[in-house]
């Protein structure tokens, strides 16, 4: 079985997919019609950001697995590898920690001008005056968009720098925010408007697609640092820019439209040249730390999914299928009952869709659930239990809507 890793990845790691008896490409930097066209002839393929597109669904017919070696899977194609019948599986929360730091290491630099002393001082300039106006994190109050795996970091470490948190998450509860140690906002724009640090960890989607608002931004106090480590798809890049040209706020970010997918490329950001602007090139999951991680993960996806027929952390999986009853025939173990079993289905005009088959100690008798899409006639159950000496009982049960 071929893999194809079409990002960069960790050698020692390539050398454990290959201890899994994979023959491994190693080719990143790959794109577009060249990575469809090398995925032509792989079952797996592994990626960081790298675009995979519906073509790849389309030309790669034995393509079975796509792991996306990190968090975010708003770069796959996710419907059209569903409509293809390709499971894509991700790495989640193994890029946490180094994610929580970047968020942190833009929180201090933005509130200590720490890139500005930097440049300063390799321009040859002194400028303790300009540079000491800092107010300092002890006490501020950090708003967190998205209590995930980062959110959930992030606010861990904010309340190690004595910091007051509190979250907004599509999901948090009370006890959830409880357990954390932080407060919850009732909304978005409750807080926004309290959050002298602004900093969003949602997936892209198209639920949070320009989830922070020019209104969110609005309501920031005056002088707030808003950060995004997500995606920059997750807010208003118009009314960001506005914002950040007024200077009202202070921005941080590692995320930006647009921005290149590979290593290195020309890029020109209107806003990351803005000086109240400090811009990082998508690097919160590069950590060695977090892609030895990451990378362990990938190859314990691949193993389970070569020995075991599993696919840990799959993001597609059809969450309730269309069906409305299970058919239930428990049998004998015998070559032909379940061929048998599904010709009546077939007979009565009824598409199958889960279908489940548990074998008992033994393995003389076997359990079949098979998921219907609509219910079927008494001939088709008749048709069944007319083979007694393969079938031991049949039952239809309606599912719950
Ligand atoms: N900069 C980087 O290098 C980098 C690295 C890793 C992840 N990321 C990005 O960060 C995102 C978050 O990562 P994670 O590991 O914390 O994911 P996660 O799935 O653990 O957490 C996401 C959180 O967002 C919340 N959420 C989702 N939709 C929401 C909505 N509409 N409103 C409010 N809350 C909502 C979820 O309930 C969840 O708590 C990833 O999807 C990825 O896009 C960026
Ligand atoms: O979603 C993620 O995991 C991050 O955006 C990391 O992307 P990268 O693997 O390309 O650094």
């Amino acid at each position: 079985m071929r893999v194809l890793v079409a990002d960069e990845f960790p050698k020692v790691h390539l050398e454990s997919l290959r201890g899994l008896g994979l023959t491994v490409d190693f080719r990143p930097g790959l794109k577009g019609d060249a990575l469809a066209e090398a995925a032509k002839d792989v079952s797996i393929l592994v990626v960081r950001s790298t675009e995979v597109p519906a073509k790849v669904f389309e030309v790669a017919k034995g393509l079975s697995l796509v792991i996306r070696a990190g968090a975010g899977v708003n770069t796959i194609d996710v419907k059209a590898a569903s409509a293809h019948g390709v499971f894509v599986a991700n790495c989640p929360g193994q890029n946490a920690i180094a994610v929580a730091e970047l968020t942190f290491g833009l929180m201090l630099a933005v509130d200590r001008h720490i890139p500005d002393n930097v440049a300063a001082l390799r321009q040859g300039a002194w400028n303790k005056k300009r540079f000491s106006q800092a107010r300092g994190l002890y006490g501020r109050t950090v708003g967190i968009v998205g209590l995930g795996a980062i959110g959930a970091a992030v606010a861990e470490r904010a309340l190690a720098f004595g910091m007051r948190v509190v979250g907004y998450s599509r999901s948090l509860s009370a006890e959830r925010a409880k357990a954390l140690g932080i407060e919850r906002a009732e909304s978005l724009l409750a807080l926004a408007r309290q959050s002298e640090v602004l900093t969003v960890h949602v997936p892209a989607s198209s639920e949070t697609k320009g989830l922070v608002s020019r209104q969110v931004l609005a309501a920031l106090p005056d002088g707030a640092v808003f950060i995004n480590t997500s995606r920059a798809d997750v807010v208003d890049n118009e009314a960001l820019l506005e914002e950040a040209r007024r200077g009202r706020i202070s921005v941080a970010t590692d995320v930006f439209p647009d921005e290149p997918k590979g290593g290195e490329a020309s890029f020109h950001s209107e806003l990351g040249k803005l000086p109240h602007v400090y811009g990082t090139h998508h690097i919160g999951a590069s950590t060695e730390q977090a892609q030895d991680a990451i990378a362990r993960e990938t190859v314990r996806l691949v193993d389970r999914f070569l020995n075991e027929g599993v696919v840990p952390n799959c993001v597609n999986i059809a969450e309730k299928t269309p069906a409305r009853y299970q058919l239930i025939v428990r049998h004998h173990d015998r070559v032909g009952v379940l061929a048998n079993v599904l010709d009546a289905v077939r007979q009565a005009g009824i598409n199958a869709q889960e279908i489940e088959n548990t074998i008992f100690e033994g393995a003389q008798a076997a359990c079949c659930k098979i998921q219907l899409d609509s219910k079927p006639p008494e001939e088709m159950l008749e048709r069944i239990r007319a083979r007694a000496e393969e079938i031991i009982f049949v039952d239809l049960v309606e599912l719950r809507a």
